[in-house]
């Protein structure tokens, strides 16, 4: 089974009202006049850093890209749990958590810690608060929304390669926390790209019934145009993706990428080119 098989399977057993159907970035739960966002996501060695990594590097990212997904939401947020593998570089791992709790004022509530065999997996919950109600959505976009983006894509990638320009990218992403905040108000739906711009916006256009994301190729940003295909696939850029009116004043910068139109033959368009399944648009576990 690959994910998206195993997360289907997943939405055939009793799902909370507030899971969304799993069709979102978090789950929401209304509690004491409050809405909670609670989101999870691991890292594991080989999958998602080199065995060679800092874990100091590590335990940033795997706060970055949890509260990635409260900045989709325009959520503030509240605590994390940890979920611990003892054994490699226990020390690094705790000063760079410590770093990125602190630069993005997060609290830890809580977690667990063992030993085990074989490469290390990291778990975190992060739990926020929802800033604005309705709390965006992967759905919600109609005819006529303009498709943006929050800045370049492609950075995470080069990061990787060892480009030094884009190692902090790769190694240090940083959520769109005040960005998510500030464009609640205004967006129709909003998700982060954790998977790579066409695999995202593929699920986002899968979550509606008759609409067509046609994305204008040109008007992409990315880091190395000359890339511009990989760019767009390769993930970990943690930008957010969202829709709203065309006539909307933003609140932040943001890239017009193109429109949502009246179902045509697929889900998404890059151009003329008709993306109709989700292989090859990004990763996929
Ligand atoms: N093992 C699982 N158990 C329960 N729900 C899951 C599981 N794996 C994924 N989901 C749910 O499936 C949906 C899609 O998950 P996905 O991991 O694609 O979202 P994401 O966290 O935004 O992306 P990424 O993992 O790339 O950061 C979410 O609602 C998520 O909670
Ligand atoms: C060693 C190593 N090899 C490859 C990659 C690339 N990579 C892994 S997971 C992922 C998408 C987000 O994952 P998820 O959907 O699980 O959040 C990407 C782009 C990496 N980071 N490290
Ligand atoms: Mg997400």
């Amino acid at each position: 089974m690959d994910e998206a098989a195993f997360i289907a399977a997943l939405r055939t057993l009793p799902l909370h009202a507030g899971a969304r159907g799993l069709h979102d970035d978090v789950a929401q739960l209304e509690v004491g006049g409050e809405t909670l966002i609670l989101t999870h996501d691991s890292m594991a060695a080989g999958t998602h850093f080199r065995a060679n990594a800092d874990m100091a590097d590590v335990a940033w990212k795997l706060v970055a890209s949890n509260l990635s997904d409260l900045a989709a939401k325009g959520a503030e947020p509240v605590g994390v749990l940890l979920s611990y593998t003892l054994g490699t570089d226990d020390a690094r791992f705790l000063k760079g958590l410590d770093e990125a709790l602190t630069k993005f004022a997060v609290p830890i509530l809580g977690g667990d810690t063992i030993a085990a065999d074989g490469p290390p997996t990291f778990g975190m919950t992060a739990i926020g608060r929802a800033t604005y109600t309705p709390v965006p959505h992967r759905a919600g976009a109609v005819v006529g929304d303009a498709i943006y983006v929050t800045g370049p894509l492609g950075r995470a990638m080069l990061g990787f390669e060892g480009q030094p320009d884009y190692l902090a990218a790769f190694n240090r992403p940083h959520p769109r926390l005040a960005e998510g905040r500030a464009l609640a108000p205004f967006t129709h739906t909003m998700m982060d790209i954790s998977d790579g711009l066409l695999l995202d916006c593929w699920r986002m256009a899968q979550a509606h019934n008759d609409l067509t994301f046609q994305l204008d190729r040109a008007t992409i940003p990315v880091a190395d145009p000359n890339r511009l295909d990989e760019c767009i696939r390769w993930g970990e850029d943690y930008e957010l993706l969202f829709t709203c009116a065309p006539t909307a004043s933003l609140p932040v910068p943001a890239t017009r990428i193109g429109t949502v139109i009246e179902a045509q033959h697929g889900l998404l368009q890059l151009d003329d080119a008709v993306l109709d399944s989700s292989i090859g648009l990004g990763y996929q576990h």
